[in-house]
């Protein structure tokens, strides 16, 4: 199983549905829009240097886990099984160090709620120790490819002591918020996955950076189907052997700082482009709709959503997309709705959505619970109080979605 990139015939978001209307009295909207632009420079420039470092480190992260999800791929071709777990847990366990160790780099003293611990590498025995020392030969190549004369070389105990600094409580004041690789069944079967960073200050989001390697860069959706392959859809594979360059075709960063936008980058370091602004979606046609959900039946009630669409008008079928690229897409439009229904009694947890949440946000959007409230990210490592799923869509379609919540979970507990 796995999924393909389609074209998708409408043009992106920004420029599709969000293009300002001209008015025959636009100074004021001018002065407005320049106001607002300052706005957001000021806050930009608050947090410059946390959305660099957090950029960067994302940034390294993501080619980590492009080698070794190829890796993976390569072997996969040999082997009869996709699932794989050896080389996906080297990424999670590599990519959370590398971005610890950039971060430590600025902030000797940052606290950080992460996916991963190195218990099961030190107390592993011989089979932890041999995995450790292939973490730690993946990271320090890294830092050389990124860093070169100046990389250091790691030990095996400073990248246990770099996974373990996301051992944090979370809370109230300053932590850096990680999923090292979200997503990881995407990641192991070849297809969207997830470096998600974010930095929260007593429980309010500040700056948000996500890796999204497979992610096409814009116009496109994400669609399921079996034609994927080596990470690319049948429609680049056929550009590539025709010897085309694909340029920023493929792997984008999203970037966000509070109350200063959102933004997307190529994730390829060798490709300098402009960021280029994002904005959820402005206008609501159900015909012409969509929503996202978790691939997995089991992480979230495909039933539930289907009855929430329907409420909506929503006649597409859902886009099943793993890990935060969803927010992603929400974010940049190419989606209206995102929702996730997790079975009664799972806890969310922090890094499965803080990155995302602040990028939809700060592309216009509203993520709340089922209820309508603002997730809490002060409560410590899981969402706590979280009122029955989360939803994320533009700020204008959001109560409608909520009535729709409401009048799927009437029926369904009639
Ligand atoms: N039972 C259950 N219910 C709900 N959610 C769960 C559940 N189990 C796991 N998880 C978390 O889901 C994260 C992956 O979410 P996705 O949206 O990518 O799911 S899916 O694979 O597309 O179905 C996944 O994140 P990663 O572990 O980083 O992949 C988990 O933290
Ligand atoms: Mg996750
Ligand atoms: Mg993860
Ligand atoms: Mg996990």
């Amino acid at each position: 199983m796995a999924s393909v990139i389609r074209l998708n015939v409408a043009p992106i978001v920004g420029a599709r549905r969000g293009a300002p209307q001209k008015s025959r009295n636009a100074a004021p909207i001018r002065a407005a829009a320049a106001a607002k632009k300052s706005d957001a420079a000021a806050a930009s420039g608050q947090y410059a240097r946390e959305l660099e470092v957090a950029t960067d480190a994302v940034r390294m992260a993501s080619t980590l886990c492009q080698e070794v999800q190829a890796q993976l791929m390569r072997q996969d071709e040999q082997a009869e099984t996709k699932d794989d777990r050896s080389l996906v847990t080297l990424a999670d366990y590599a990519a959370q160090a590398i971005i610890s160790w950039r971060i430590q780099q600025e902030w000797s003293d940052f606290t950080m709620v992460g996916e991963e611990d190195a218990e099961a590498l030190t107390e592993g025995g011989e089979g932890g120790a041999l995995t450790l020392s292939k973490i730690v030969k993946l990271v320090n190549k890294t830092l050389k490819l990124h860093k070169g004369m100046d990389a250091p070389e790691l030990t095996s105990t400073e990248v246990v002591d770099l996974i373990n600094k996301g051992g944090g409580a979370g809370g109230k004041g300053r932590h850096w918020v990680l999923d090292p690789v979200d997503g990881t069944l995407g990641f192991v079967r070849g297809d969207q996955y997830a470096i998600a960073l974010a930095m929260m200050e007593d429980g309010d989001l500040k700056v948000g950076v996500m890796g999204c390697p497979n992610m096409p860069k814009i116009g496109e959706v994400l669609e399921y189907d079996s034609s994927y392959t080596y990470g690319f859809s049948p429609r680049l594979v056929s550009k590539m052997l025709a010897g085309e360059s694909l340029g920023w075709y493929k792997g984008c960063i999203f970037t966000a700082v509070k109350g200063g936008g959102a933004y997307m980058l190529p994730c390829d370091p060798a490709i300098k482009a402009d960021p280029l602004p994002v904005a959820v979606s402005k206008e609501f046609d159900p015909q012409a709709a969509k929503f996202c959900e978790p691939v997995m039946k089991a992480n979230s009630s495909q039933g539930f959503t289907a009855s929430v669409a329907d409420n909506l008008g929503i006649e597409s079928k859902p886009l099943r997309v793993y890990s935060q690229v969803k927010y992603g897409s929400v974010a940049r439009a190419d989606a209206d709705v995102f929702m996730k229904f997790p079975k009664a009694g799972y806890k969310e947890k922090i890094w499965d959505h803080a990155a995302g949440v602040i990028i939809v946000e700060e592309a216009g959007g509203k993520v709340t619970d089922a209820g309508g409230a603002p997730l809490d990210w002060a409560g410590g490592r899981y969402l706590e109080s979280l009122d029955r799923g989360i939803v994320a869509t533009s700020t204008a379609l959001h109560q409608r979605l909520m009535d729709a919540v409401s009048k799927s979970w009437s029926s369904s507990q009639l």
